[in-house]
C-alpha cells in the first residue's frame, strides 16, 4: 500500500507519550511504525543531528475552503502544514458556509481525502449558521465526524445558550474550543487596550473581554464537569485564571499562539496590518505571563490561529484590515529560538506542547509512536539557522510578521501514514 518502507537511523527521539528521549532506529512500513530489524528492502535514512517526534497536532487552522479560496485551500493549507511539521490540524468552522451541518463536515473529509497531504480533524460550529443564536445539531455534526465544538471568531455571548451547548458537548463527548471574547468589552477595537492604542490613537480592546469569558467558560467547566479549551489566551488575567482552576481539577485548558509568545502591542507603530490579528498583540508583561504559564504546564498546547488572507485584504488601512495572520510554517522555528535556545523550556517541552498536549485535549490517547501506531512522524534539524521567506510558503497567504526573520529549526521531513508528504530535499 505505502510503498516505500525506512529506517530513520541515529536521530534523537523524542516521544513524550512513552517518556522516550534518546537516539534510537525507527522503522516505518505499511504506515506504520515497526521493528527496524523486521523490513525487507528498507531505504535507510541517515538523521544524526535531528530529531525525530511524533508529527505535530494544530487544533487551530482556518483552511478557508470552501468561501475564500484565493487566500487558501485544503490543498495549500495542509501542504503548509506538512512543511510546518504539523500531520493533523483541526479545521475551524468559520468557513463560508460555515460548518455547522453534517453536509458542510462531509466536503471537507472528502475535500480532505482528495486534496489533502496531512489529517483534516473537523471541528464544527456550537451554533446555526455560526451566529450564536440556535445550537447547531451537535448529534449530526458528532456523526459526521467531528472532533471538537467551536464558533471560533465569534463567541457565544447568551450564557445560557453556552451552557446548553456544553452540555450537549458532554453527552456527545465532545470538547468545545473557545474563541473568550466578550463583545461589548472589545467594542470596535482594532488593537490591544493600553499605552500603545492611546498612543496611536487606535480604539483598544480590553484584556477584561477575554479574561470574562475565560471565567464564564471556567464556570460552566465546573458546573456541568466538561472540558473546555481557551484558544488563544493573551492576556495574564487568563493564564491566572486557567492556573487556579486547573489546580482544583477543573477539565479546562488553555492554547497559545506564537505570535501572543514572541511579540507584543508595541509592533503596531510600523501600522503593518501583519500584527493585526484577533485576540490582538498584548503588553510585554501578558506576553511573559504566557511564557511562564507555557513553563509550568498552565498552558498545555501551542496552536498556530493559522488565519490566511489574501494580500489585497490586508492591504488597507489598520482600521479596515481584517483580523489574523499565517502560522503553520513558522510555528516550529519560532518557539524553538524564543523558547527552547533561550532556556525557558527544554525541546522535550516543546515537542509536547505540540504533540501530546493537544492530543489530550481531542481525548487521543497514547499518541506515541509505539510499533504498530500509525507512522504520523516529523524530522526537524535544531541546528538549522535559516531567515524565515514567506515567498517560499506552501500556504496561499503570505500574511505573516516574521518575513525575514532569522530563526533556528528547521523541519527535515514529515510523515503521515509512512508516507514523505513533506521533505526538505
Ligand atoms: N484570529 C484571527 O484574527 N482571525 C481568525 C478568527 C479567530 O481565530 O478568531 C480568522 O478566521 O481570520
Ligand atoms: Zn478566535
Ligand atoms: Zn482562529
Amino acid at each position: 500500500m505505502n510503498g516505500k518502507s525506512y529506517i530513520f537511523k541515529g536521530a534523537r527521539v523524542i516521544d513524550p507519550a512513552r517518556g522516550v528521549d534518546a537516539v534510537m532506529d525507527i522503522g516505518v512500513a505499511e504506515g506504520r511504525v515497526v521493528d527496524p530489524g523486521q523490513i525487507a528492502n528498507p531505504e535507510v535514512v541517515d538523521l544524526s543531528g535531528k530529531i525525530l517526534s511524533p508529527g505535530f497536532i494544530d487544533l487551530h487552522v482556518h483552511l478557508r475552503q470552501p468561501g475564500n479560496n484565493m487566500a487558501e485551500t485544503i490543498a495549500s493549507g495542509t501542504a503548509a502544514a506538512a512543511a510546518g511539521g504539523f500531520t493533523s490540524i483541526v479545521a475551524m468552522p468559520n468557513t463560508n458556509p460555515p460548518a455547522d451541518t453534517a453536509g458542510a463536515i462531509e466536503f471537507l473529509r472528502q475535500t480532505a481525502a482528495q486534496k489533502g497531504v496531512v489529517h483534516v480533524l473537523p471541528c464544527g460550529c456550537m451554533t446555526k449558521n455560526y451566529e450564536g443564536r440556535e445550537m447547531a445539531g451537535i448529534g449530526s455534526l458528532k456523526a459526521a465526524g467531528v472532533v471538537a465544538l467551536s464558533d471560533d471568531g465569534r463567541c457565544i455571548q447568551d450564557h445560557s445558550l453556552m451552557r446548553h451547548v456544553v452540555e450537549y458537548a458532554k453527552s456527545f463527548n465532545l470538547p468545545i474550543l473557545d474563541h473568550c471574547e466578550e463583545k461589548t468589552l472589545a467594542a470596535d477595537g482594532v488593537m490591544n487596550e493600553g499605552k500603545w492604542s492611546v498612543l496611536l490613537g487606535m480604539n483598544g480592546i480590553s484584556g477584561a473581554s477575554e479574561e470574562l469569558m475565560v471565567a464564564r467558560n471556567i464556570i460552566l467547566a465546573r458546573q456541568i464537569g466538561w472540558k473546555i479549551h481557551m484558544q488563544h489566551v493573551s492576556v495574564k488575567e487568563s493564564v491566572e485564571l486557567l492556573r487556579n482552576a486547573r489546580a482544583k481539577g477543573i477539565p479546562v485548558s488553555g492554547e497559545a499562539t506564537p505570535h501572543h509568545l514572541t511579540l507584543t502591542d508595541e509592533c503596531i507603530k510600523t501600522y503593518s496590518t501583519n500584527y493585526k490579528m484577533n485576540p490582538p498583540l498584548r503588553s510585554e508583561e501578558d506576553r511573559l505571563a504566557l511564557i511562564e504559564g507555557v513553563a509550568d504546564g498552565t498552558i498545555t498546547v501551542i496552536a498556530t490561529d493559522h488565519a490566511p488572507h489574501t494580500r489585497t485584504a490586508k492591504l488597507v488601512e489598520f482600521d479596515y484590515a481584517p483580523f489574523g495572520i499565517i502560522g503553520l510554517e513558522t510555528a516550529l522555528p519560532l518557539c524553538y529560538t524564543e523558547l527552547v535556545a533561550k532556556g525557558v523550556i527544554d525541546l522535550a517541552a516543546l515537542v509536547k506542547l505540540f504533540t501530546t498536549g493537544p492530543a489530550e485535549v481531542l481525548g487521543i490517547e497514547n499518541y506515541s509512536l509505539a510499533e504498530g501506531r500509525p507512522a504520523d512522524i516529523v524530522i526537524f534539524d535544531p541546528a538549522r539557522k535559516y531567515t524565515i521567506d514567506a515567498d517560499k510558503f506552501k500556504s496561499n497567504s503570505r500574511n505573516t510578521p516574521f518575513n525575514g526573520r532569522e530563526v533556528e529549526c528547521k523541519v527535515w521531513g514529515t510523515l503521515v501514514n509512512g508516507k514523505m508528504v513533506y521533505c526538505e530535499e
